[in-house]
């Protein structure tokens, strides 16, 4: 480590001059960060100081077990090394063994932006511990496993070797930021873990990103907190910290989100900005899209002024559907002739002047039979659990099952998949989506439709603005495509959902009828002004 400590940082974003009203904002954020963070029962805080353009964002936290003052010794030492070590940079991540601090003048918590900063020292591997590697590797992710499954997203681990030639103990820390999810801590860790780290010559080392951590050493270096700190008050005090944190972390993501999925609407102008000329390509999810949720699949009706934009859209340019459902079920909710339809995420795609539809995975349709008895028996005994059966796919609702007995519901799918070793299981909203392991997603539809259309239509590809709206999980895969595309753009529809590969956003079906509306004025406008 460093000679006041630090073990490692990184620095981020562009500079700031001095003096300057970023400055001032790093500066009140150093007087008064680590004071709040000492004072948290939970030893972590966010903070942002300034109006829009200077605003300086920080987040800082302090190991579980370390003393108040420690904790604001090692905050207050970060401000000073921040600037030492990243002069007049904007932001900067700074690691040590009891603190870390990070601050920017951008929220950038998505989880496959963050960098890891990693640290390999401690004394040598004795040659002759042959299983080290090994060892190590298991205790780190069996740790980072048991940190995602508790509540403190916390968790300490050891493992010894006593073998005559080599004797030593390993001991283990793995923890995510208070009030991130299972799910996230599990990603944020998995993703830390998986890349090789350890050095394969030290027996100590670290791993860190804004969101999560871990740490192996030949010694214990953390307090045993086995059978402490059980007092009710305790309880109470960290029972409203954490409240306060999970308050915290959704304005964090919030502003974050905002920042990074600006409402499709209120920047429509910028959006349309280059695409005069263009040829536009609309791809549009059916369900939370196209139509409000129900709980009654069947029930899933899109409005007639709906339907109305949708039409009008078609007939200026080039608009598919590109749904989960069943194709001839979209296609009887939807209604519209001139339209390109995929359904079963990908898995029947059928081009308006087509006769035959695409369908990569038609040789699952009997394994996809066999697997709808299982799991219609499987999940027969549970109130408000259905199956929609859907050729090349199955779906396994949730939405109307009381809220304790969900989880049994997915459990139970995945378990009847289990035994199907062509089937695979992806989530969707209140649904488990069963579909067979082929090379379909919605991101392969929207490439095939693409494709299609430019060679019968002979058009230039770099010319082709390609839009995707969608709310689900499954919208993803087309997200995920299109950003990778010059002309791509993804929307998604969802006022919750903070993870996602769209770049703007819209909040129900309302909006994205208000979205299709304008889009609808635009074309005409353009097309007159030829
Ligand atoms: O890709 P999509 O067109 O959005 O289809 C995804 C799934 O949508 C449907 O289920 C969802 O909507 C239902 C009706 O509102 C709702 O009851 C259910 O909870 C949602 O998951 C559809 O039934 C599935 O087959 C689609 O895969």
């Amino acid at each position: 480590a460093s000679p006041t400590g630090y073990w490692g940082y990184l620095c981020d974003g562009g500079n700031y001059s001095a003096p300057s009203k970023y400055q001032q904002n790093l500066e009140q954020l150093s007087a008064t960060l680590p004071e709040a963070v000492a004072s948290s029962p939970s030893l972590f805080h966010t903070q942002a100081v300034g109006s829009s353009q200077d605003r300086a964002y920080a987040l800082a936290r302090c190991r579980g077990d370390t003393e108040a003052d420690d904790c604001k010794r090692c905050l207050t030492q970060a401000f000073k090394d921040a600037r030492a070590v990243c002069t007049f940079r904007k932001g900067i991540s700074i690691y040590y063994d009891t603190c870390s601090l990070w601050f920017a003048e951008k929220i950038k918590i998505h989880l496959g932006d963050l960098q890891s900063v990693l640290r390999a020292d401690g004394p040598p591997i004795p040659t002759q511990c042959k299983a080290f590697q090994n060892d190590a590797s298991t205790l780190i992710a069996d740790v980072a496993r048991k940190a995602s499954d508790s509540s403190q997203r916390h968790a300490t681990g050891e493992k010894g070797c006593d073998e005559r030639a080599c004797n030593y103990t390993l001991y283990t820390l793995a923890d995510c930021l208070p009030g991130i999810s299972a799910a996230q801590c599990q990603v944020c860790l998995e993703d830390l873990t998986s890349t090789p780290g350890l050095s394969g010559r030290q027996m100590g080392e670290r791993k860190a990103t804004l969101l999560c951590s871990y740490r192996l050493e030949p010694y214990q270096f953390f307090r045993d907190t086995k059978g402490g700190h059980t007092n009710k008050t305790l309880w109470i005090v960290v029972v409203i910290a954490g409240g306060a944190v999970l308050l915290a972390i959704a304005l964090l993501l919030w502003w974050w989100f905002l920042a990074k999925h600006p409402s499709a609407i209120d920047s429509f102008n910028k959006i349309t900005t280059n695409w005069q000329g263009k040829t536009i390509a609309l791809f549009l999810d059916y369900d939370g899209t196209l139509a409000p949720k129900v709980d009654n699949p069947d029930e899933a009706y899109m409005s007639s002024e709906m339907r109305e934009v949708v039409q009008e859209l078609a007939s200026l340019c080039a608009t598919s559907v590109v749904s989960g459902r069943a194709r001839d079920k979209a296609e009887n909710f939807v209604m519209i002739e001139n339209l390109h339809y995929a359904g079963n995420h990908g898995a029947e795609i059928k081009l308006i002047d087509e006769t035959e539809a695409y369908e990569p995975a038609r040789e699952y349709v009997p394994v996809i039979n066999q697997a709808r008895e299982r799991l219609e028996e499987a999940i027969k005994e549970i109130k408000g659990a259905s199956i929609e059966h859907k050729k090349f796919g199955i779906s396994v609702h949730y939405r109307c099952v009381e809220k304790e007995e969900r989880e049994l519901v997915k459990k139970l799918a995945k378990q009847t998949i289990k035994g199907f070793s062509e089937l695979t299981v992806t989530k969707g909203d209140k649904v488990v989506e069963v579909r067979p392991k082929a090379e379909f997603n919605k991101g392969f539809a929207v490439k095939y439709i693409l494709e299609q259309l430019a060679r019968k239509n002979n058009w230039d590809s770099s010319q082709v603005v390609a839009i995707f709206i969608g709310d689900d999980k499954t919208d993803e895969d087309a997200f995920k495509v299109l950003r990778k595309r010059v002309g791509g753009l993804g929307i998604l529809v969802n006022k919750k959902r903070k993870w996602t590969k769209a770049s703007y956003s819209l909040e129900d079906p309302a909006q994205v009828q208000k979205f299709l509306q304008m889009l609808v004025n635009w074309k005409k406008k353009a097309e007159a002004e030829v």
